[in-house]
């Protein structure tokens, strides 16, 4: 069987003059090394983009992380200037792509801003500047160049008894990575809560009900997927889903 495609929305950027869609490398590297699956990066159009075209060509959807936010009115709230950078294409993007491979059951690893696009496409919130509040920490990306730092394992999460993610994770503590200035909000009533972390940021989601996997993160298992255990575990299994659903497809 050729190898199957996994759908990666691109982020709109500006840079060197010009502007860009473009996904970090280190999904693309996971989604190869760590998924064994052929990416399809899918650019951050504001219109243009037809989902179910994109769907019909993959087996997958890896939703990546990215410095922009969800835009506030997507999930009912009034837009700050404090709640950017915004990518609109991303949202026009990925966020149809997730709901529609939702109600297709096509295969769905949601990371970072994906967790953050999965909890609005399904009717939550989020909130913002997290590290502001009360009892939370701070979990936004370290001000450091070394992208090893910055990714650097540094926070516990705990995976819960039970959840879908404890056969691939382990029940219990695991030690993770963050990037992020927002998180869940309101959790989105078909989202079952898989990991927090001890402030009581929700860290990891799966769709209740969902045809297939789907599973949101709020770290990055993409960057050491090579070395760290849950990470490899977390993308081997959506790997096996993604392959379970090409195979589904190509007996249809
Ligand atoms: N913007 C959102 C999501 C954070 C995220 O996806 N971080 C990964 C990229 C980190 C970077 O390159 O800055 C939030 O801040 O919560």
């Amino acid at each position: 069987m050729s190898k199957p495609v996994v759908a990666i929305p691109c982020d709109f950027r500006e840079f060197d003059g010009n502007v860009w869609h473009v996904v970090a490398h280190q999904y693309v590297r996971a989604a190869v090394e760590g998924a064994g699956v052929m990416p399809f990066l899918i650019p951050a159009l504001e219109t243009g983009n037809d989902i179910d075209e994109i769907l019909d060509r993959v087996d997958g959807v890896l939703a990546s992380g990215a410095r922009s936010n969800v835009h506030p009115s997507l999930y009912g709230a009034e837009a700050k200037e404090s709640d950017g950078p915004f990518d609109p294409g991303r949202d026009a993007t990925s966020l149809p792509l997730i709901t529609r491979a939702l109600e297709r059951g096509v295969p769905l690893l949601a990371i970072c801003r994906g967790i953050q696009e999965l909890n609005v496409a399904l009717g939550g919130t989020l909130a913002s500047e997290i590290q502001d509040q009360p009892g939370i920490w701070d979990h936004r990306k370290p001000d450091v160049k070394e992208l090893d730092v910055a990714y650097g394992i540094r926070q516990d999460v705990i995976v819960k008894e039970g959840s879908c993610l404890a056969p691939v994770l382990g029940a219990g503590r695991i030690r993770v990575n963050s990037l992020h200035r927002q998180a869940i909000g309101a959790a989105a009533p078909r989202l079952a809560v898989e990991a927090v972390a001890d402030d009581g940021t929700i860290e990891a989601v799966s769709v209740i009900g969902s045809k297939a996997f789907a599973v949101g993160v709020q770290w990055h298992p993409e960057y050491w997927v090579r070395t760290d255990t849950p990470s490899a575990s977390l993308f081997k299994a959506f790997g096996d889903a993604v392959r379970t659903y090409a195979a589904g497809r190509l007996a249809a």
